[in-house]
């Protein structure tokens, strides 16, 4: 790793927990292209590791490739990692004043293995206690997918979902239960299809272990995908 190129999440980018471990690691120049220009670049890597590999880049089926490939990368599997795509999660008044957890859960998940750049494949479970905000249902879903739009590691993506929460929230009592197949680890290597990976973060109040129970028992994980 060049290490002298590398430094922590710019604030904008992930969230204001900079030079912890869940930021994800940045070069500070990694927003000086556009994405026109990261496509263009991308491309030819595309075709070089194709071409390398001894496939004919004029064949009709291949041909398209380098650039199908260069513009998922970019708007697509890596698009959470440009903040202009962060989802505005707008929050309002808790006029129903419900005070119990709110649990949004199966919340679909796909996100790429920094390691292997092979597919994650998942489900996300969070829950909240409202200390008076509450936020759109679907803008939890909406920070799943921006956080899992990049290179990933799952304890990482774990830790931005519930920091991104908290922040929006303002409240430290949000929890992330992940449930993820790593086909890097179903597919290849060890190929171990039934596996499955678990994380967690328990924030605030879901350090408790009786609030911690409660929403275990309502995600009531059971990996059937
Ligand atoms: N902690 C963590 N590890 C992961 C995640 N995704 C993949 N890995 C692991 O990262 C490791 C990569 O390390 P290496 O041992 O260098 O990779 P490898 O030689 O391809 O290892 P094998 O997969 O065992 O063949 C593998 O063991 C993967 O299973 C993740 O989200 N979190
Ligand atoms: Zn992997």
């Amino acid at each position: 790793m060049d290490s002298e190129k590398l430094f922590n999440t710019i604030e904008d980018l992930g969230n204001d927990h900079i030079g912890t471990a869940s930021d994800t690691p940045l070069r500070k120049d990694a927003f000086e292209l556009s994405d026109i220009e990261k496509i263009a670049s991308i491309k030819k890597d595309v075709h070089n590791i194709l071409h390398t590999l001894g496939l004919d880049l004029t064949d009709d089926s291949l041909k398209g490739t380098p650039t199908r490939v260069a513009k998922m990368f970019v708007q697509e599997l890596f698009g959470g990692l440009h903040p202009d795509r962060k989802p505005k999660a707008s929050t309002f008044d808790n006029k129903y004043k419900y005070k119990e957890m709110l649990v949004e859960k199966n919340i679909t998940l796909y996100s790429t293995c920094e390691h292997h750049l092979l597919p994650i494949v998942g489900k996300a479970h969070i829950a909240y206690i409202s200390n008076g905000n509450v936020v759109g249902l679907s803008k939890m879903n909406r920070i799943v997918d921006y956080y899992a739009k990049r290179p990933q590691v799952q304890e990482r993506l774990t830790m931005q979902v519930v920091q991104e929460l908290q922040k929006v929230l303002g409240t430290e009592d949000v929890a992330c239960v992940i449930d993820a197949k790593h086909l890097c680890v179903n597919s290849r290597g060890i190929r171990d299809v039934d596996s499955s990976t678990v994380t967690s973060e328990f924030g605030g109040a879901f350090k408790n272990p009786e609030t911690r129970r409660d929403f275990l028992d309502y995600i009531n994980l059971d990996t059937d995908f």
